[in-house]
């Protein structure tokens, strides 16, 4: 492998006696490494960090890097590039050609090999494999075998030194290599463009650079091809429209691939060329609109599916007058008046067949749902919960993430699921995969809406029964989905369906600024933000206080008796000294401080101790444990202690104990400071919150919003008050989507420009038009995040 890196001057050379730690993803190793030849200091046994696509224990590498500081366990290399050694001895050779990377030759046979060939023999092997054929006993498959696996090594050799080349650095060089494999070498020589949808992380420009090193014009039609895909994909994603109208593509298209100096394609072949790429179903243009054909279809399905539930015949005899009886019933239950809108929103959720509630905080939306749920137990005269079963209770209440749904199902006492879950979408499901799930209820509740996206909202829809009741319960004003759309507020724009907006705030009646503060944000009121309230604070700082501030804060309130499940920080960013990476170690030492008692576990940068405050970030379906759910260490097993064959951290989320070998570290993440996003659908006791200039690019309105409204007792904001005006001010990026307008027409009884669009696009099949892309730079879907 070429040694061509920056880092040439330091080099190690070793056997790798232990993978301490490997992340599947990422390729990122730990590697304890057996010190024979270097030019550091290193002597015996190393530390050996990097990304490597494919590492075997005892074998022989040269890593070259640099010596880094770990924050616990001190210096140790950080590879940048490595190479598989040729063992260069008689015994290293027999050790190599016994080992399991040649399956079936056993050390005698290795021996035999060596004596005959000499310690030259992986070479002459290479050259000639007939030379194997001097060896006593060998099968011809077997020679096959080995000369094969030899030959494979030296390939994959030259594969790295070409990524290598062309600037790659070694954690995607692996992703690369992990994907194309042998084929990677004639990619990158004839279509250096699939790597930008191929490889999450590889940008336009990366593959632009390597085409034009494999001798591709700039102005070659393929280049523009790709480009147009790119800005579509990457702007949709990275935005969360569903889709791009035309003029800003041939805008966007142009900065991509033009300069200044040099057009190399003019606004009019960008147009052909998209249209050529709508020919090959890559993309759907409707209206000058230019979709992802799973957008343009979950969008265009999702209206028809609302449609097919309107209007599908009412099954029950349900009057006015009933609900009116049941209202009554429950306010003398509840001990309770409703106003007028939390009435018409009971009439509308049981005499229509879909209906809309939205409400802020503390304006009744939970009690709501649960008046609900017994007038319509009252109406249709069901048995208790309890008495039916499994699966057979015709109400089904879901959310679209884990804690949302944790948090429904308390609420309302009767359980509730992820929507994921209720129509099947496991973790094993394609993500191009259209799911028909078996589902029977009458009356389906979706707590917040906000968050669900197109794609889910098309999966949950088409497998909806007709004769279901279905009411959809949000905040509008609270951040859009992490995927493309904004499914709740085109719902309720459309005009086609029954909303109720609950506005009359209850729980500020209990003393709450809070919630007065989260409603004045929505209705755009002059705030002043440095008053002082019972249940709130603002305090000044600069951002290199920031962290200091927040350790005080916390003493106190730990003074005051509070603990860490009480508290919880929230900031938009991760990096710089006011970011959540910081922010967690700062408040781990503070609530989880190192004591002799406590076993740690050192995985990449973070320190993991018992006594954690913990978050997963991926799902886990089938363990019932979700991206965002919150859990606490409870114990952590180091290898060969106590008997333990693995490192292994066990955390218990609430009564769910999830055991974690080193491996799946990568899941795991401190929770003492989250990002708003992550906090969404939780409320905490405690919420700080800092609000400083270096976040600007994070700070929105609905950001704000949504971070303020987590706080159910005391609310702490600290940091530069101008920053906080500041983001009230910027509503984000307005997204662009069509699902009201294809609601609309498809309820106005003249669809044709809407059946004229069908008909256009109707050789699509479902298969071509369901394909979720990853999002750009993440190497994850949408999915692994709900
Ligand atoms: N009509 C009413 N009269 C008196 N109190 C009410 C009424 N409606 C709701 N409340 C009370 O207001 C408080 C907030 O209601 P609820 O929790 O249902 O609101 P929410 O919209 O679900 O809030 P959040 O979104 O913050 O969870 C509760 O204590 C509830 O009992």
């Amino acid at each position: 492998m070429s040694q061509s890196s920056i880092y040439d001057d330091l080099y190690l050379t070793g056997e790798v006696e232990r993978v301490i730690f490997l992340s599947e993803k990422t390729r990122f190793h730990v590697l304890k490494v057996l010190v024979d030849e270097t030019n550091t200091k290193f002597t015996g046994e190393t530390i050996v960090t990097g990304y490597f696509h494919d590492v075997s224990e005892s074998e022989t590498y040269r890593f070259t890097g640099k010596v880094t500081e770990h924050q616990r366990y001190g210096e140790q290399f950080s590879a940048v590039s490595f190479k598989h050694e040729m063992p260069k001895t008689n015994t290293g050779v027999i050790n190599y050609l016994s080992s399991d990377v040649f399956h079936g030759i056993g050390r005698k046979t290795a021996e035999r090999i060596v004596d005959t060939l000499g310690t030259n023999a992986l070479e002459i092997i290479a050259d000639n494999k007939n030379a194997l054929k001097e060896v006593e006993g060998l099968s011809k498959s077997k020679i096959e075998m080995i000369y094969h696996t030899i030959l494979e090594n030296q390939k994959t050799e030259r594969i790295m030194i070409r990524l290598n080349d062309i600037g790659f650095g070694a954690s995607m060089s692996a992703r690369i290599i992990k994907y194309y494999g042998e084929d990677t070498l004639r990619i990158l020589e004839e279509s250096p463009y699939s790597l930008v949808t191929d490889i999450d992380g590889v940008g336009f420009k990366t593959a632009d650079k390597i085409a034009v090193q494999s001798g591709i014009e700039l102005n070659e039609i393929r280049r523009l091809y790709a480009g147009i895909l790119y800005i579509v994909d990457d702007v949709t994603m990275s935005e969360g429209h569903t889709f791009l109208h035309i003029n800003d593509v041939i805008m966007k298209v142009d900065e991509l691939l033009n300069t200044p100096q040099l057009v190399y394609f003019s606004d009019e072949q960008i147009k052909e060329a998209v249209s050529d790429i709508e020919a090959e179903e890559k993309i759907v243009v409707v209206d000058n609109h230019v979709y992802l054909p799973t957008l343009f279809y979950s969008e265009y399905k999702a209206a028809d599916e609302i449609f097919r539930l309107v209007n599908h015949p009412e099954e029950d005899d349900i009057t006015d007058e009933n609900v009116d009886t049941a209202v009554e019933e429950l306010e003398s239950l509840f001990k309770i008046e409703y106003n007028t809108r939390q009435k018409s929103a009971i009439h509308h959720a049981l005499n229509e067949k879909v209906s809309i509630i939205t409400g802020g905080p503390g304006t009744g939306k939970t009690t709501i749902v649960k008046g609900i749920i017994n007038a319509y137990h009252e109406l249709f005269d069901l048995k208790d919960m309890d008495d039916y079963e499994e699966d057979e209770y015709p109400i089904k209440l879901i959310a679209p993430t884990g804690r949302a749904s944790k948090r429904l199902g308390e609420t309302s006492g009767i359980g509730a699921s992820t929507i994921h879950r209720l129509i099947g979408w496991g973790q094993d499901t394609e993500k191009d995969e259209l799911i028909d799930a078996e589902l029977d209820a009458d009356l389906i509740i979706i707590d917040e809406m906000s968050m669900v996206d197109t794609w889910l909202f098309y999966q949950f829809l088409r497998n909806v029964p007709s004769h279901t009741k279905l009411v959809f319960v949000g905040d509008k004003d609270q951040l859009p989905s992490v995927g493309p759309g904004t499914v709740f507020k085109d719902l309720i724009e459309s005009d086609v369906l029954k909303v109720t907006e609950l506005d009359t705030i209850y729980r500020q009646g209990e003393g709450s600024s809070i919630i007065r503060l989260a409603h004045e944000i929505k209705e755009g009121t002059q705030i002043d933000i440095t008053e002082k309230h019972r249940d709130r604070s603002f305090i000044p700082a600069r951002v290199d206080q920031i962290a200091e501030l927040i350790d005080n804060i916390v003493q106190r309130a730990v003074k005051k008796g509070y603990d860490m499940r009480d508290i919880q920080v929230l900031a938009p960013i991760y990096r710089g000294n006011a970011g959540i990476i910081k922010l967690n170690q700062i408040l781990q030492n503070i609530l989880n401080p190192e004591n002799d008692e406590k076993n740690e576990l050192v995985s990449g940068e973070t320190i993991f101790r018992e006594g954690d405050k913990v978050i997963q970030l991926v799902n886990r379906r089938e363990d019932n444990v979700f991206n965002g759910d919150g859990g606490i260490i409870e114990s952590i097993f180091l290898k060969d202690e106590n008997g333990a064959e693995k490192d292994m951290v066990n955390v218990d989320y609430d009564g769910i104990h999830i055991t974690y070998e080193r491996k799946d570290l990568m899941e795991l993440s401190h929770a003492y400071c989250t990002s708003i996003h992550k906090a969404q659908g939780s409320e905490y006791p405690i919420v700080i919150m800092p609000v400083v200039n270096s976040y600007r690019r994070m700070l929105i309105k609905n950001i704000v919003y949504t971070g303020i409204t987590r706080a159910k007792e005391s609310l702490i904001i600290c940091g530069d008050q101008n920053a906080f005006y500041d983001a009230l001010s910027r509503e984000g990026i307005k997204r662009d989507t069509t699902l009201k307008q294809f609601l609309r027409d498809k309820f106005q009884v003249e669809r044709e420009s809407a059946d004229d669009i069908l008909s256009r696009i109707e050789h699509l099949t479902e298969a071509v038009m369901f394909k979720i892309p990853a999002m750009i730079g993440v190497d994850k879907t949408p999915y692994d995040f709900n």
